[in-house]
């Protein structure tokens, strides 16, 4: 565990100069990279969780939740690399000279920055290992499984993309959405790490406004691959759905049938606002237990649990082709209730592959007792979050009835909008906050450290504020 970190202002300005490691005699001279930020959102799966991962599509878009990690470079004596992630409670430090860097950079198959990683390789994995246990060991059970899984999803980037040259640096990572709950958490820090990392060793170009839409493919492609990588650490068998919708943004079909080929990820140009509710039951669980679930059902029953996940196929397939038809208004009261019927069906068809729980049921009970929407799961269940679509003109009375019963049952709303921007990069991290005051407000870590909760950290170095903060890029 860490003492008060050792920064550099955002202009690469040392303030501590003090070093901990045995290269005590490296160069402190040349500049060193500003602090910045980059940025992922979360998503909502609408249709076709689960089902993604054995090939079928999905439809997701992104929420107005994300994730923020800050990147400061600290001085050139200086040789270690430090995970601060708060929200969890991670603080680890690690010497960057005693890192596996022999098996890394050793290995003939290396994977290049450009390459596409479908798997985790085994000896990497081993030689990252003891510096993963290493990580908590003050901590046991599940809270020391989400500090080894955050950890080594950034490890095992860090070593496939960096020498070890690479500068010393502190990863604060803060987020404005809940942590397990089915909304894409791991991969929107996945998407940030994958950035900042990618951003550190000089492969990305722009975001500039004039970018040829090819050049900004290839760069999000790129952080896309990798963020992938991060989600294997972190869930071992994931669809990349998550990631994907993370990094582009907006809303997006996805479909990946053979895992050594890239997705096919559709746009979704004319996604509509759907009037939805987003309550979570907070009860913890673990995407990969989920997933793991559905996969033994189906070794368990192969026909049965085949035909539940075409089902599921063909219910998103039928919201898609609704979506994309030239007649499709979502102010129809009809087609609410088509995709209102498609929300139920979806969330049955998930109740018998066994990734309910008993709070999702509560919350669909309350919402079907009050006759106003239809509701599903989202993400991978067991728990998390669900999504109510809600009918034409709810009654507000009928809504705000519906909202304490919710909070009285113990549940949490979470407000926000679909389909906004996906990675994004604040470099340097200094927001101007829509006054012309010369130098702008520098974001250190401690005040990024400061900020209370979401709602802070929204007012700090928020996205959702763009008309006031054009500093925020994005490749779009
Ligand atoms: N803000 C965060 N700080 C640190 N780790 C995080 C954070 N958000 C997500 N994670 C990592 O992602 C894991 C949650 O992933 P997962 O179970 O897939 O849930 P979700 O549905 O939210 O993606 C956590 O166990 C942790 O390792
Ligand atoms: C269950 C699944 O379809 C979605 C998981 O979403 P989340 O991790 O619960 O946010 C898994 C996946 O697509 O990788």
């Amino acid at each position: 565990m860490n003492g008060t970190p050792r920064l550099n202002g955002v202009n690469g300005h040392p303030k501590d100069n003090r070093s901990h490691s045995p290269n005590m005699s490296r160069k402190s001279s040349s500049p060193m990279a500003p602090a910045f930020m980059v940025s992922a959102p979360g998503k909502v799966i609408v249709f076709g969780e689960h089902a993604v991962v054995h090939g079928k599509a999905a439809m997701a878009a992104s929420i107005s939740l994300r994730s923020y990690l800050l990147v400061t470079t600290l001085s050139k004596s200086q040789r270690t690399i430090q995970l601060v992630f708060p929200d969890v409670g991670l603080d680890h430090t690690w010497n960057i000279d005693d890192l596996p860097w022999h098996v890394f950079t050793k290995l003939a198959q290396r994977p290049r920055y450009y390459d596409m990683v479908t798997s985790l390789d085994p000896e990497l994995v081993q030689a990252m290992q003891p510096h993963i246990d290493a990580v908590s060991t003050h901590l046991t059970g599940d809270t020391r499984r989400i500090h080894q899984n955050a950890a080594s999803s950034f490890l095992y980037l860090f070593l496939s993309l960096n020498t070890p040259t690479a500068p010393a640096c502190i990863y604060t990572l803060r987020s404005t959405l809940p942590i397990g709950a089915g909304l894409g958490s791991s991969a929107s820090i996945c998407v940030c790490i994958s950035a900042a990392l990618l951003k550190q060793i000089h492969v990305l170009s722009g975001p500039h406004h004039d970018q040829p839409e090819e050049e900004v493919e290839q760069q999000l492609e790129r952080i896309n691959r990798w963020a992938f990588v991060g989600e294997l650490c972190i869930h071992g068998n994931p669809s990349g759905v998550d990631n994907t919708v993370s990094t582009r943004g907006r809303a997006v079909l996805f479909k990946r049938e053979d895992y050594s080929k890239p997705p096919n990820a559709e746009p979704l140009k004319n996604f509509p606002e759907l009037p939805l509710l987003l309550i979570n039951t907070k009860q913890p669980r673990s995407t990969a237990v989920e997933v793991a679930k559905v996969a033994s059902l189906k070794k368990k029953y192969p026909g049965v649990t085949r035909a539940t996940l075409d089902g599921i196929d063909q219910v998103t397939m039928s919201a898609y082709t609704l979506i994309t038809s030239e007649n499709f208004d979502p102010s129809s009261e009809q087609n609410i209730e088509y995709l209102g019927d498609l929300f139920r069906i979806n969330h049955g068809l998930l109740v018998s592959l066994g990734v309910s729980h008993p709070k999702l049921e509560h919350i669909r009970e309350i919402v079907d007792y009050a006759d106003i929407g239809w509701t599903k799961l989202t993400g991978a269940g067991g728990g998390g979050c669900a999504i109510t679509l809600l009918k034409r003109n709810v009654d507000e009375a009928a809504l705000r009835d519906l909202q304490e019963k919710i909070e009285a049952a113990g549940f949490e709303e979470h407000k926000t909008t679909l389909g906004g921007s996906g990675v994004g990069i604040l470099y340097p991290a200094v927001l101007h906050n829509g006054t012309n005051e010369e130098g702008g407000e520098e974001i250190d870590q401690q005040k990024f450290l400061n900020a209370k909760g979401p709602e802070d950290i929204d007012a700090l170095v928020g996205v959702g504020l763009l008309e006031r903060r054009p500093e925020w890029k994005f490749w779009q």
